[in-house]
């Protein structure tokens, strides 16, 4: 037998084997928060199933057929019970945490996203068709051999698309004689191109490209391609560098 049986029997023996015995699945506090040798167990009709072996058990009621009561565990008088019993401290409302917030499900419709756009819920389904684009593309249809490419072809050949032997110191008044569609100069960021041999490259259309022949097309183009590298594309039709007009 083990440890736990020979201690409750022990416990009964000094109380006397009519003494009330514990059921074992008796926790109750007012039992364990005594000392092991004055607690209190309550009336219970059952009869330990070691009795019979028991010889100083003289005059005992108990019988076979309660052998199925097994012992209280932990025992009554361990130190386990001592400790785990004692009652739980229970919070008053001040010092639980407070709720979560309402989720307000309630205002909720399917469909719907929640306007603090978190929500689970599934996109609206429309039958409204995409907005068309606003306007049609600027782009025009460029001559065969006049495509993006060929212009890099055409710039890397070694072609003079300068028109002049040197840089040059390029006033506003001598920006502006060159702007007719044989013989265009356009300046960009303080750099004055001859734009004569792109004229037919461009995708945006030669007339687009004329509108800043002989002037200075830096605004202009900024705000219609801004993303476009002016200075790489016209790099071999550099003819020189704007500069403020001599005073007379
Ligand atoms: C010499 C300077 C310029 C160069 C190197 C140049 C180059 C280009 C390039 C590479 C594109 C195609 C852009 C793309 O596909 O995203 C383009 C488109 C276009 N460019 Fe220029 N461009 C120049 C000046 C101008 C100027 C002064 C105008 C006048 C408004 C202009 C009007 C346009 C337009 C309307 C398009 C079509 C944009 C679109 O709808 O896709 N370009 N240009």
């Amino acid at each position: 037998m083990s440890s736990t049986n020979v201690s409750i029997h022990e416990f009964r023996k000094s109380k006397g084997n009519l003494e009330p015995r514990p059921h074992w699945l008796y926790t109750g506090t007012s039992a364990a928060e005594q000392a092991p040798s004055q607690v209190q167990v309550p009336s219970l009709n059952t009869i330990s199933p070691q009795a019979s072996d028991d010889e100083d058990d003289g005059g005992d009621t108990e019988t076979e057929k309660d052998n199925d009561v097994p012992p209280a565990f932990p025992a009554l008088n361990s130190a386990q019970r001592v400790q785990t019993s004692r009652t739980p401290k229970i919070l008053t409302d001040s010092q639980l945490m407070p709720p979560p917030p309402f989720p307000s499900l309630a205002v909720r419709q399917p469909g719907v996203p929640s306007t603090r756009g978190n929500s689970l819920a599934v996109p609206p389904s429309t039958t409204k068709p995409p907005p068309k684009p606003s306007k049609k593309s600027g782009k025009v249809a460029l001559a065969p051999g006049h495509s993006p490419l060929d212009w890099a072809a055409l710039k890397t050949s070694g072609a003079d698309l300068r028109g002049v032997d040197s840089l040059m110191r390029i006033p506003p008044s001598v920006l502006k004689q060159h702007n007719k569609r044989d013989d265009a100069w356009s300046a960009f960021n303080g750099k004055v191109y001859n734009i004569t041999p792109y004229l037919p490259f461009h995708p945006g259309g030669e007339k687009e490209l004329m509108r800043v022949a002989g002037r200075d097309g830096t605004k202009l183009f900024a705000s219609t391609h801004g993303w476009v590298n002016v200075d790489f594309m016209l790099d071999a039709s550099l003819v020189g560098f704007l500069v403020p007009e001599p005073s007379s």
